[in-house]
């Protein structure tokens, strides 16, 4: 199993040895140099673009940075490749850090703006800082020495190689690891992310300055690969192809990243040549019927659906055969052949590829290294046991709370005082302030006046990352989990915290975070235990039930250890017996010391588990005291009935 696993790295290792050894044309050595290149590039920007979500523009500038700080160190100190190629992955970092900062504030197309933008200022300063750059006049470099003789073609491909597969192994492991959850969990659910003690600000930095790293690597890189750099290489068109081919390639694969590189490096060149490309257009028309075909047989595709790709690699490749020259008709195939794979294999290549293999042979999708309900060790406690001690004293305290929008005062001077070990319930009419009190609790609302002291400290002004690390874990009145992610994965984002192993431990896989990981795997199956969903834990969350996600929120939320969890409607949407199993677990996690504030609007709900409840009318508490008496309120009463 494990040699199986590797085998596709073996397959890779030695197709690059060997490269050299029966290609003697140095132009195709040099072509897939380039590829090998864009390819460390691309894993880093899939980081970016594929695991955190985020539309990058600038990383032709970053490469550009890259390629830069290695030619001036070359050219004005002399640097050996040792050196330079270490300092241009630590300063492109730095401005991959910079890059981040308008990601914390804008998303989606506003940041491929900001990131074109900050790509363009990088080509104008090399282009303008001649001084250090040379201008437009560029830079020569000579392809770095072994032993005093500087390398040649064949032994710098290898260099290149081998550091491409370091990064493939490296990248590979980041993205599996604590962090790769962080950043996937964050592009899900900013909110829950925070709310599960993994900063989104902090991530989202991270990403940038890892993928920028990667970026400088590549340009340092491809700098000594061509032995000239020159400003107008770095332009926006190659900001555009680099996204593109993440795209094309498909997101969160490595094979996806290879793929996309080899698209635009080959694909320009495939266009040049018109009976090469008749030949690939064949290909590829052949490939795509047949698919086609086979899609049709076993009915896992409709014949409306196939027609127009099938039509138009068909139609491509006919039209190829009636082309004599193919010099004018470049850029409209090209972008053609764009608009084709973006539109119909909107999960990229990769992605396609695998959901047509496991549609054809009907097998379902398994991921390789996750825990099943039979591996795991039954005896790992999964909740940190908070005991009875102390039960009784105040845990949390809400003073004169006042949440105002604009003229609403949504909380008007509320006080609550949640004891420890006890079920709190929160009720009252839709609009009445449930939610918002949570938000206030943990730190996504700041409120306007007033404070709450958890464990006797204001947590007003902390974030929500750090709320919810002090013991504060909540749920959901919209299910936000991370939908992208495994049920297992998505505990594992709440087991984040018991993570203390820094990216050396990751990437070269040392024991103290081999250990953290197998220890978070445990604990994570034996919550899905707990709540019923070990038969699940493989499951991407957003494919689960209603209910189950519901159960699931809450083992996420379990992972956090906290002293005090806020379930916001756990019991919405379920059916009769699943609020049976709530009920259960509810009463579960109560007998291990964890204080509970409850909002339900399942009145046999709030009955049967609260030990006491506070009714909030219009932003103001009305009443509070034991649920019998509370039912029995007048004024309770009236708020509900309206009578
Ligand atoms: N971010 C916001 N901006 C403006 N108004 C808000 C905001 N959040 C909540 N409100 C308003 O505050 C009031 C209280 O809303 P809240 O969601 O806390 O009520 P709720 O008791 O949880 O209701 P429900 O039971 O329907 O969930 C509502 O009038 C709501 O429109």
């Amino acid at each position: 199993m494990k040699l199986k696993s590797h085998i596709p790295l073996l397959v890779t290792i030695v197709g690059l040895i060997c490269l050299p050894l029966f290609v003697e044309n140095p132009y195709y050595i040099h072509l897939a140099e380039t590829i090998l290149i864009y390819t460390i590039l691309l894993f880093g920007l899939d980081i970016v673009v594929g695991y955190v979500g985020q539309v990058s523009l600038g990383h032709a500038g970053l490469f550009g940075i890259g390629s830069y700080t290695a030619g001036i160190l070359f050219f004005h100190l002399g640097w050996p490749i040792w050196a330079t190629v270490p300092a241009s992955i630590i300063v492109t970092a730095i401005f991959g850090g910079i890059l981040a900062l308008p990601a914390l504030k804008v998303i989606g197309p506003y940041l491929a703006m900001v990131t074109l933008a900050f790509g363009t200022i990088a080509q104008i300063l090399i282009n303008e800082m001649t001084w250090l750059t040379e201008g437009p006049l560029g830079i020569k470099l000579t392809r770095p020495e072994l032993m005093g003789v500087p390398m040649t073609k064949a032994e710098y491909f290898w260099l290149v190689a081998a550091i491409m597969i370091i990064a493939m192994i490296v990248v590979d492991r980041f993205v599996k690891s604590q962090m790769g959850r962080a950043f996937e969990a964050l592009r899900d659910s900013p909110v829950a992310c925070d709310c599960m003690g993994v900063s989104v600000y902090r991530f989202k930095v991270i990403a940038f300055v890892i993928s920028a790293g990667f970026a400088g690597l590549a340009g340092s890189l491809y700098s000594y690969s061509e032995q000239y750099i020159s400003p107008n290489t770095y332009n926006n068109e190659l900001a555009v192809l680099f996204l593109l081919a993440i795209i094309m390639g498909g997101r969160k694969s490595r094979l996806g990243a290879a793929i996309g590189a080899a698209i635009i490096v080959l694909l320009p060149k495939l266009l040049d040549d018109i009976n090469l490309f008749r030949i690939v257009a064949s290909i590829i028309a052949i490939v795509v019927t047949v698919g086609a075909i086979m899609a049709l047989s076993k009915k896992i595709t409709t014949p409306k659906r196939v027609a127009i790709p099938v039509a138009g690699v068909v139609g491509l490749a006919a039209f190829s055969f009636w082309l004599n020259s193919i010099a004018d008709w470049r850029l409209s195939i090209f972008g053609f052949m764009i608009l084709l794979v973006v539109y119909y294999l909107q999960n990229g290549i990769v992605g396609f590829s695998k959901t047509f293999y496991l549609a054809i042979t009907g097998k379902t999708k398994t991921t390789v290294g996750e825990a099943t309900a039979e591996n795991t060790d039954s005896s790992v406690d999964f909740i940190s046991a908070v005991g009875n001690k102390n039960t009784g004293a105040e845990l949390l305290k809400v003073d004169s709370v006042l949440m105002q929008f604009g003229g609403l005062k949504a909380l008007n001077n509320v006080d609550l005082s949640i004891k420890r070990g006890t079920i709190h319930g929160l009720i009252g009419p839709n609009g009445s302030g449930k939610s918002t009190m949570m938000n206030v609790l943990t730190g996504i609302y700041i409120p306007t006046s007033g404070n709450v002291f958890y464990a006797d400290e204001s947590v007003v002004g902390k974030t929500s990352s750090e709320i919810a690390l002090s013991g504060i874990a909540r749920t959901f009145q919209n299910v936000q989990l991370f939908g992208e992610m495994t049920a297992l994965q998505n505990i594992l984002v709440g087991l984040h915290h018991t993570f203390k192993s820094n990216m050396l431990d990751i990437a070269l896989h040392l024991p103290r975070y081999l250990r953290e990981e197998r220890d978070a795997r445990n604990r994570a199956m034996a919550l899905l235990k707990f709540v019923g969903l070990e038969n699940l834990a493989n499951e991407e969350a957003r494919n689960l039930p209603y209910g189950k996600q519901r159960l699931l929120e809450i083992a996420r939320a379990l992972a956090l250890d906290p002293e005090l969890l806020l379930l916001d409607e756990p019991a919405a949407g379920l059916t009769a017996p699943d609020i049976k199993e709530l009920l259960r677990i509810i009463r579960k996690i109560r007998d291990n010391g964890i204080t509970f504030i409850l909002i339900e609007h399942h009145m046999d709900v709030v009955m049967s588990v609260c030990d006491t409840v506070s009714v909030l009318d219009f932003g103001q508490k009305i009443a509070e005291g034991k649920p019998a008496e509370v039912q029995a309120d007048e004024k309770v009463i009236h708020a509900y009935l309206g009578t």
